[in-house]
């Protein structure tokens, strides 16, 4: 299916890479255009099954489920399905193809970054829509009948067949029976997880993908070692009682326990506790900072600590989040409504107007809280959210229908929090479309429910229906202040134009006024990594540009901790490549804190800045020797975003300089 220029960059790169999707992202770099060092790495072989994330974060992945034989069909908001696809839709049932028909189905497909995938394109009546139906019909996908229960690694290792699969993740069992016919990496390679404490090959694959949403009606319960000791939990010399398919405990597992120990250690007996029903009306507290930090973990493992697990208000699985905090002021115009979230916890949400009730949603770490407030006049749209990173407040901001000021805000009902199912899917209305380069347009595009918060460093998909392929790549929104928009609100996507790609050239010549389908938030990016960080260096690609530029923003503007240098090293083919050139040279001009250095691959001969591909020799030249080496207190960070191999030969040379795992970002596309 070499239809597109997407097809024609992984043809040419399979032989070298075989890698995975994306999280965040923008667009794809064709093979040359990024002033990549293009190394053979034996992990990356063509031999092997894909190994390496490749969604971190970054710019994007092409989905494309291109083969006319394998349509999914989830319904495309630019294409009606016929009523002969409908009739076919409602007559597939979900079930589990066979390994012969899966083999048949296996497509390569390209990622935004020029990777080769190994997705496979599903059968018909299994995207990611079809899933979430499923999920949402009401059948039980645990095979427990929804009563969570903890999960011994012995009885975990006993469901290890395609009519029983069950995997952990992250301390969690999810029963991945009913998902392995929609598992876009194919069912083959998701049963290699089967039995197991799948973490390390979960992660090894696609770290970003989002696997509690999807999973989240598959959870049987959490995982358990029957270990007696805690001071046993992790000695791999014990005769434990652990599945011999069960990995040793990760470094991050073992900083886990201590740290869900060190939590389990302060945690105060006495705690407001949330009531069982789904919603109630609070006045609400502050989260203690204890809460916050157990928000901030409820991913986590909750097995690995006997202490921790002891008390099931304890445990992750039981973690009460705390409904929002929220405050309002208003003028005789606007009502703005503050929303509380914690110190950098990064959230993400939207909030719209449906009949005369205002509704926020707020997500932080995988946990969806609202705030539903019925106004005590009428509130009228456009609405307006502004998002400030270091304390994690949002305001909304919503326009009076009169104008007068209001006795009280009106009647506000906090809910529970959940969490969250599914990533949103929100259809945006194309408010502009600029050129900016010779070959890229900043699409700006505006939900048409209201106004749309995605996390700094996380990452948006575009879903459209082209030649009736499914086609989704990833872009991380381009913040306000890189482009001039009047509405704030609006989303600024930078799109690179591949002639023969397979979305872009669809997407760039969208019109005002015509709609995109956009699905999100996804990524792994922890804002609070990045609280004690006084220098940055931002090591980009292309594309990969978009992710660093709202944390670029970020830590020039942070006045907690005041950021003492942030370096950008920028690689592009030409002059003419370089986005958002002008705005770094601005920058620069302002902020002495903050270095640009730009690097071609193809540069005319008149160029007299550096040239090549990322290499040590280079970092050094720009960087000198030492700076990258971290210390006993580290404060520095580098993040790292462009075509995988860049990204891969990046993080290689990053390590070469002594950088540890925890002070770099990967993403990854
Ligand atoms: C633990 C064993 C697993 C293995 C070995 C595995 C393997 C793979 C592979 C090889 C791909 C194709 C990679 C690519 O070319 O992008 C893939 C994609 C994918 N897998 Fe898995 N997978 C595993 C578990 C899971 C789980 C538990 C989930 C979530 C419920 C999941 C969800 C996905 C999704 C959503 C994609 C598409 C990725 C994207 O679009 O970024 N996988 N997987």
């Amino acid at each position: 299916m070499a239809d597109s220029e997407d097809d024609q960059v992984n043809s040419t790169r399979t032989s070298q890479f075989s890698i995975t999707l994306p999280t965040v992202l923008c667009t794809p770099e064709p093979p040359d255009d990024d002033g990549v060092l293009l190394k053979t790495n034996s992990f990356l072989s063509s031999e092997s099954k894909l190994s390496l994330p490749s969604n971190l974060g970054t710019p994007t992945s092409p989905l494309r489920l291109s083969s006319p034989l394998s349509l999914p069909t989830s319904p495309s908001p630019f294409m009606k399905s016929s009523p002969q696809t409908e009739a076919r839709r409602s007559s597939e049932s979900p079930q589990l193809p066979t390994s012969n028909q899966q083999n048949a189905k296996l497509i390569n497909t390209g990622s935004a970054t020029g990777n080769p995938r190994n997705k496979c394109a599903l059968q018909p009546g299994h995207s990611l829509m079809d899933w979430i139906r499923l999920g949402n019909s009401g059948k039980d996908l645990t095979g427990v009948g929804g009563r969570i229960r903890p999960v011994t690694p012995q009885e975990l290792a006993t469901h290890n067949s395609e009519s029983d699969a069950w995997l952990a993740i992250r301390g969690r069992v999810y029963n991945i029976t009913h998902y392995l016919p929609y598992h876009p990496g194919g069912p083959e390679e998701l049963m290699k997880g089967a039995g197991i404490d799948a973490t390390q090959l979960f992660d090894k694959v696609h770290p970003w993908v989002n696997f509690d949403s999807l999973l989240a009606k598959c959870v049987v319960g959490p995982l358990r070692f029957n270990i007696p000791d805690s001071d046993e939990l992790f000695d791999t010399s014990s005769s434990s009682p652990k599945s011999d398919r069960l990995r040793e405990p990760s470094k991050t597992q073992e900083l886990v326990r201590k740290s869900m120990e060190n939590l389990a250690n302060c945690i105060t007996p006495v705690r407001k506790k949330i009531t069982s029903r789904s919603e109630e009306n609070v006045k609400s507290s502050p989260p203690s900072k204890i809460m916050q930090s157990l928000i901030q973990s409820s991913d986590l493992p909750v097995s690995i600590s006997r202490r921790a697990a002891a008390s099931p208000t304890k445990s992750a699985e039981k973690v009460d989040v705390p409904p929002l905090r929220y405050d309002w002021i208003q003028t005789s115009t606007k009502l703005t409504i503050s929303v509380y979230t914690g110190a950098l916890a990064n959230p993400g949400g939207c909030a719209r107007i449906t009949e005369g009730i205002l509704l926020i949603e707020v997500a932080t770490n995988g946990w969806l809280r609202t705030l539903k407030l019925l106004p005590e006049a009428e509130l009228e749209e456009p609405l307006q959210l502004r998002v400030y990173a270091e304390s994690g407040k949002i305001d909304v901001i919503a326009q009076k229908a009169d104008a007068h000021l209001w006795k009280g805000c009106g009647e506000v009902t906090l809910g529970v929090a959940t969490r969250v199912a599914s990533p949103r899917t929100v259809e945006c209305r194309v408010v502009t479309s600029d050129v900016v380069t010779h070959d890229s347009v900043m699409l700006t595009v505006s939900p048409r429910s209201g106004p749309v918060v995605v996390p700094l460093g996380h990452h948006i998909r575009v879903h459209m229906k082209v030649a009736g392929s499914e086609c989704i790549r990833s872009y991380t929104p381009v913040g306000e202040g890189w482009f001039p928009h009047e509405d704030a609100s609006a989303l600024r996507l930078a799109v690179k134009k591949y002639p023969n790609g397979c979305l872009s050239p669809h997407l760039t010549a969208l019109k005002v006024g015509e709609t995109v389908t956009l699905s999100g938030p996804y990524g792994s990016f922890q804002l609070n990594k990045l609280k004690a960080v006084k220098k940055i260096y931002f090591l980009a690609a292309g594309t990969g540009i978009t992710p660093m530029l709202g944390l670029l923003n970020f830590m020039l503007s942070r006045s907690n901790l005041r950021c003492e240098r942030a370096h950008l090293i920028f690689f592009n083919k030409t002059v003419d490549d370089i986005l958002f050139k002008e705005n770094f040279e601005e920058i620069c001009k302002e902020d002495n804190r903050f270095v640009v250095t730009h690097v071609l691959s193809d540069a005319k001969s008149s160029w007299t800045g550096h040239r090549g591909r990322i290499n040590l020799d280079l970092l050094h030249q720009i960087l000198g020797k030492d700076p990258l080496k971290c210390g006993d207190q580290c404060t520095h960070f580098a993040c790292i975003c462009g075509p995988m191999e860049f990204t891969q030969t990046g993080l290689q040379l990053l390590k070469k300089c002594s950088m540890k795992d925890e002070c770099i970002h990967a993403f990854m596309g």
